[in-house]
C-alpha cells in the first residue's frame, strides 16, 4: 500500500479541506429531477440515439437460440405494458413479485412493468415457501409472475400468479392490440421518485430487507453505465452478452436495463454450468460476460476451457464478491486478450461504485476500479470516525444519486444505521491509492459471501438454535477456493444428545435457499461471546478454524 506521504492527493480525486474523494471519471449529466420520467423512458430515449439497427438482436436463449431482435422487443414491451394496464388492471405503485430464473420474457416483463409505475420486486427462484412468504410480508404484492417450475411454492395473491413459460404469456406480448404507441399513461406516469424495484438483500440481523430503489436511482445507474461504454470507445458491432448473474439480484437486474439502452445483445442463460456458458460464448459470438468471481475460479482450472472457440471475448466483468491475486494472475497467463474488470457494487447503492476501465486499468490487479462519475466517497476510521485520505484503510462511505431510498416497513430504524447525511455506510473495509483505485479488503458488517450470494449468519444461527439438540449455536465464513466462503457452523450439542454433521447439515438444508446452506460443522464445547451476548466471531475463527486451515489466519 502507498504511504501517505508520497500521495498528490489531487492524483487520487481527494480532496484534502472536505476530506472526500472525487470520481476522476467525466462528469455525468442526469435529466431534471422533476421530469416526469420512468426509467423506461430514460433507457429507450437512450436507446433512440444508438447508431444500430433495430434488426439486432436484443435477447437470445441460449438453450433454443430464439432470437428477439430490437424491434420485436419494443414491440412486445408496448403489448405487454397494454395488457398489465388495460386487462389486468394493475397501476401505478401496485407490487409485483418476478420468480424467475434468467431468460428472454424477464427483461421485456421488467421493462413493462415500470413503464407503467409498477414496482417490480425480482426474487430467488429457489427460495423455500418460508423465504417466499417473508418476502410477500414485506413487499405485499398483488401480483406474481413465475414459471411453471416455481409457481407452486408461492402463496395465493389478490391477482395470482402469472406464468412466463406459457402460451398465455406469450400472446400478451405479441397480441396486437389497438395500440396507441405512446402509451398515454396520463396519471399513472410514475415520477422519478416513485419506488420502481424492490430488491432483498440479507440483513445481519437476520431478516431479509427490501431495498427501495427508485426511478431517479435506475436513471442514475444507466446513466452510470453508459458513460463506462462511452469511455471504453465505439465498438465496431454491437456488443455481446452474456450474463451468469441473476436479474434478480442488482447486478443482472441493472445490466438488463443498461443492455437495451446501449442496444446490447443479451444471451440468457436460465442456469448456469461452465460448458454451457462457453458453449454459448463460441456459438453466439460472446464479447463480454457478466459473472461473479466462481465463473473466473472455474475457467482457470486446466482443460475447462481449452475445447472452446472463445476469440470472440473481450471482457467479463466481475463483481459481487473478492477476487483473489492468483486467480486473476492465472486468469492472465490464460486468457492475454480478454480484459478482467473488476467491478464493486452493492444493493442500496442501485449496484455499481466503481470498476475497471480499459486494458490500462485492468492491470491494476486487485482493485475493484475507480469510483463512477456521479458519485463521492468517504474513508472512515471506524473507531474514531475520523476521514482519513488515500492509503489509509477504513469504512467506504459513498454519496450520491443512486443511494437507496430506504428498506421496506422499516423507514427509519435500519436507513438511519445506514445512512449519515446522506452518505452511505458499505460496511466493508477498503482504501484508495494515490491513483483514486479502490480496493476492498474485508467486511466489517457479519455476513458470508457463498458464490457471490449474501448469507446471514444470524438466520441460520436461529435455525440451529431451534434444533432441539443444539444448546447453542454460530455461524462463521469458512475460506473456499471455488465458492469465495462456505457457511460453517459451530455447534455446542445439548447434554445427553446425538448429534452428528451430517443432520445438522440436513436440518438446515430442508428450510432455505440451497445457496445458504451449511456446508462444515465442528462441535465446540461453548461459543465464545462478549459480556452483552454477542458472538465473538474474531475469538471462534481463531479458535475453530486456525486449526483447521493450512494457510495463514489473517486470511480468516
Ligand atoms: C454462477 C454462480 C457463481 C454459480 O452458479 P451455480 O453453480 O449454479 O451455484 P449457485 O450458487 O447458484 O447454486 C447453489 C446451489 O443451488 C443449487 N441451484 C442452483 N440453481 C438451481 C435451480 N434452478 N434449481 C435447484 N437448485 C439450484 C445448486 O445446484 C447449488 O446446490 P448445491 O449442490 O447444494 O451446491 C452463481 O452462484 C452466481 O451467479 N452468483 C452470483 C450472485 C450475484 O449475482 N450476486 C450479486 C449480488 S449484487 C452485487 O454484489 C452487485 C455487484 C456489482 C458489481 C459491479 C457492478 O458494476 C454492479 C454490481
Amino acid at each position: 500500500m502507498a504511504a501517505t506521504t508520497t500521495i498528490n492527493p489531487e492524483s487520487a480525486g481527494f480532496n484534502p479541506a472536505t476530506k472526500t474523494f472525487h470520481s476522476l471519471r467525466p462528469p455525468i449529466h442526469l435529466p431534471q429531477e422533476d421530469a416526469p420520467i420512468s426509467v423506461v423512458d430514460y433507457v429507450l430515449s437512450i436507446r433512440s440515439a444508438s447508431r444500430w439497427p433495430d434488426s439486432t438482436a436484443a435477447l437470445i436463449d441460449s438453450a433454443t437460440g430464439q432470437r428477439i431482435p430490437y424491434s420485436d422487443l419494443l414491440k412486445r414491451h408496448k403489448s405487454l405494458s397494454y395488457y398489465l394496464q388495460h386487462v389486468l388492471k394493475l397501476s401505478r405503485h401496485d407490487v409485483a413479485l418476478v420468480i424467475c430464473p434468467n431468460c428472454v420474457q424477464v427483461p421485456i416483463l421488467y421493462l413493462s412493468l415500470l413503464s407503467i409505475g409498477v414496482v417490480v420486486s425480482p426474487g430467488n427462484p429457489v427460495s423455500t415457501g418460508s423465504e417466499f412468504a417473508r418476502l410477500v410480508e414485506l413487499s405485499g404484492p398483488t401480483i406474481a409472475f413465475a414459471t411453471s417450475s416455481t409457481a407452486y411454492k408461492l402463496p395465493k395473491l389478490r391477482l395470482g400468479t402469472i406464468l412466463v413459460d406459457s402460451p398465455e404469456f406469450e400472446s400478451m406480448m405479441t397480441h396486437t392490440f389497438d395500440l396507441d404507441l405512446n402509451l398515454g399513461l396520463g396519471p399513472t406516469q410514475p415520477s422519478q421518485s416513485d419506488v420502481a424495484a424492490i430488491l432483498y438483500s440479507s440483513g445481519t440481523t437476520g431478516r431479509i430487507k427490501g431495498v427501495m430503489l427508485t426511478h431517479r436511482n435506475l436513471i442514475g445507474v444507466v446513466a452510470l453505465c453508459r458513460s463506462s461504454a462511452v469511455a471504453a470507445g465505439e465498438r465496431a458491432s454491437p456488443a455481446v452478452l452474456l450474463y451468469t448473474v441473476p436479474l434478480f439480484h442488482v447486478f443482472g437486474f441493472i445490466y438488463s436495463l443498461k443492455s437495451v439502452a446501449l442496444m446490447e445483445t443479451v444471451v440468457m442463460m436460465p442456469r448456469f454450468g461452465l460448458d454451457g456458458m462457453l458453449k454459448a460464448v463460441e456459438e453466439f459470438g460472446v464479447t463480454d460476460v457478466a459473472m461473479a468471481p466462481p465463473v473466473v475460479v472455474a475457467m482457470v482450472k486446466p482443460g475447462s476451457s481449452e475445447r472452446y472457440d472463445l476469440s470472440s471475448l473481450k471482457s467479463l466483468v466481475v463483481g459481487a464478491a473478492p477476487l483473489g491475486k492468483d486467480v486473476i494472475a492465472a486468469f492472465k497467463a490464460k486468457f492475454p486478450a480478454v480484459e478482467l474488470a473488476q467491478g464493486y457494487g452493492l444493493t442500496e447503492l442501485t449496484g455499481p461504485v466503481s470498476r475497471v476501465l480499459g486494458p490500462k486499468e485492468s492491470k491494476k490487479w486487485g482493485s475493484v476500479g475507480r469510483l463512477y462519475g456521479l458519485l463521492e466517497a468517504r474513508i472512515v476510521d471506524p473507531e474514531t470516525q475520523e476521514f482519513l485520505p488515500p492509503g489509509k484503510q477504513g469504512e467506504l462511505w459513498v454519496k450520491g444519486p443512486t443511494t437507496f431510498k430506504g428498506y421496506v416497513g422499516d423507514p427509519e430504524g435500519t436507513i438511519d444505521n445506514m445512512v449519515i447525511n446522506e452518505w452511505l455506510r458499505t460496511g466493508d473495509l477498503c482504501y484508495f491509492d494515490d491513483q483514486g483505485f479502490l480496493y476492498v479488503l474485508d467486511r466489517l458488517k457479519e455476513l458470508i459471501k457463498y458464490n457471490g450470494y449474501q448469507v446471514a449468519p444470524a438466520e441460520l444461527e436461529q435455525l440451529l438454535q431451534s434444533h432441539p439438540c443444539v444448546a447453542d449455536a454460530a455461524v462463521i465464513p469458512y475460506p473456499d477456493e471455488e465458492a469465495g466462503q462456505l457457511p460453517f457452523a459451530c455447534v455446542v450439542r445439548r447434554p445427553g444428545c446425538i448429534l452428528d454433521e451430517r443432520s445438522v447439515m440436513e436440518f438446515v438444508a430442508k428450510q432455505v435457499a440451497p445457496y445458504k446452506k451449511i456446508r462444515r460443522v465442528a462441535f465446540v464445547n461453548s461459543i465464545p461471546k462478549s459480556p452483552a451476548g454477542k458472538i465473538l466471531r474474531k475469538d471462534l475463527r481463531k479458535m475453530v478454524l486456525a486449526p483447521l486451515l493450512t494457510t495463514s489466519s489473517s486470511k480468516l
